[in-house]
């Protein structure tokens, strides 16, 4: 999108654990492509690619709310990793850093309170236990407690932390995921969340699109950005995290069984507590990570949706992508992904 987008580029750097052979088709263009292989964990690669770069996209994370990582490596990604990224920007004179944070810096919180059509400004008890939202948290707070450090030159550093909520699009694994059990199941899916519950979402355009708007702003609005959140949104609906992936899943053939949960809540937690415990037993032999365990079946059971329009007001953000348009993309990508 940077390349389509921002007639002012000149090299777009990325730095990336696993880079993906569709990086080698984006060369052809004007624009010089640099694709560097890199652990955002080790500093002086992170310094090495950073060097002399005037705009830092700082994106790379460990997702991982199943279990397959250790605490301590998704603290080392997450927040360690973080932590390279600014230094990087200070010690080589790079002045902004646009972060990809998450919605789960603020909630759903321990205690499951909902959240429902928040803003920026929301009161809300942002209480984590879990690895993956406390290292995004940390990493948010170091990357906005670094915006104004002199850097490299003696200019300020200007940095800015973007939050979306569930992505959904084109590379969705877990809609991937969701379709291929559904095929197993004789095209069916069976309700498991409340359809009362709503979902926070967001098209991966659409939060492409913000950072590009940003990357580009934060310069001449650097009084204003400079150590900002917003939230990542568009005008994809309110609906619980099931009925949101019907959206995609119903038009690739699959229907969503029960009106309501078929199982109930305590039957759910236990089988998510079984598999948690199952996980801790087999973790000498094999991996043993199923999408069902105590931490996501309360995220999906808690309400958390954004209402706001600061990224609007602050920088002039509109979605990119319709919400037709974003659903169309989606449908597209999951039929063609299993073939
Ligand atoms: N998926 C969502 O719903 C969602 C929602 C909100 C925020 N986010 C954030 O968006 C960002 C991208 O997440 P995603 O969902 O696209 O996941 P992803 O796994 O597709 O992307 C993460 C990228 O980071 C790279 N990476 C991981 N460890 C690295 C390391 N040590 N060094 C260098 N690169 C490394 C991976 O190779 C991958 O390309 C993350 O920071 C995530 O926290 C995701
Ligand atoms: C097994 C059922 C209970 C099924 O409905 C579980 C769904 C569950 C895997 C997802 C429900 C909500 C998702 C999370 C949410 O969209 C926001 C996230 C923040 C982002 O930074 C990373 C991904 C995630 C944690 C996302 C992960 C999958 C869910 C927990």
């Amino acid at each position: 999108m940077l390349l389509e987008q921002e007639p002012r580029l000149r090299e777009l750097r990325v730095f990336d654990l696993h880079l993906s052979s569709w990086l080698e088709e984006l060369k052809t263009g004007p624009v010089q492509v640099t694709p560097i292989q890199g652990d955002v964990t080790q500093a002086h690669q992170v310094a090495a690619a950073v060097s002399g770069a005037h705009v830092v996209i700082h994106t790379a994370g460990l997702v991982d709310v199943f279990g397959r990582a250790s605490p301590e490596t998704i603290y080392k990604v997450n927040v360690q990793g973080t932590q390279n990224v600014i230094e990087a920007c200070v010690q080589t004179g790079t002045r902004f850093l646009v972060y990809t944070s998450s919605m789960e810096v603020v909630g759903p919180n321990v205690k499951g309170q909902p959240f429902y059509r928040g803003n920026e400004d929301t009161p809300y008890e942002a209480l984590h236990k879990h690895p993956y939202p406390q290292s995004k948290a940390q990493a948010e707070r170091l990357v906005l407690q670094a915006n104004g450090r002199k850097v490299q030159g003696g200019l300020p550093l200007v940095t800015c932390a973007l939050r979306p909520t569930g992505i959904y699009g084109e590379g969705h694994q877990i809609m991937r995921d969701f379709y291929l059990q559904g095929l197993r199941l004789g095209s069916r899916l069976f309700r498991a969340i409340p359809a009362s519950v709503e979902h926070g979402r967001v098209y991966v355009g659409n939060v492409a699109w913000m950072h590009v708007l940003v990357a580009r702003e934060l310069e001449p609005r650097a009084e204003l950005m400079g150590g900002q959140v917003y939230f990542c949104y568009d005008k994809s609906p309110y609906k619980s995290y099931e009925d949101f992936n019907m959206e995609f899943l119903g038009p690739c053939g699959l229907r969503l069984v029960g009106t309501r949960p078929l199982l109930p809540y305590w039957l759910l937690m236990l089988l998510a507590t079984l598999n948690a415990l199952l996980q801790w037993l087999l973790r000498p032999l094999l991996l043993y990570a199923p999408l069902l365990n105590p931490y996501t079946l309360a995220i999906a059971n808690t309400t958390f949706t954004v209402s706001t329009n600061k990224a609007q007001r602050h920088f002039g953000y509109e979605p990119l992508f319709s919400w037709e348009d974003s659903r169309t993309r989606t449908i597209l990508w999951v039929q063609g992904s299993t073939q």
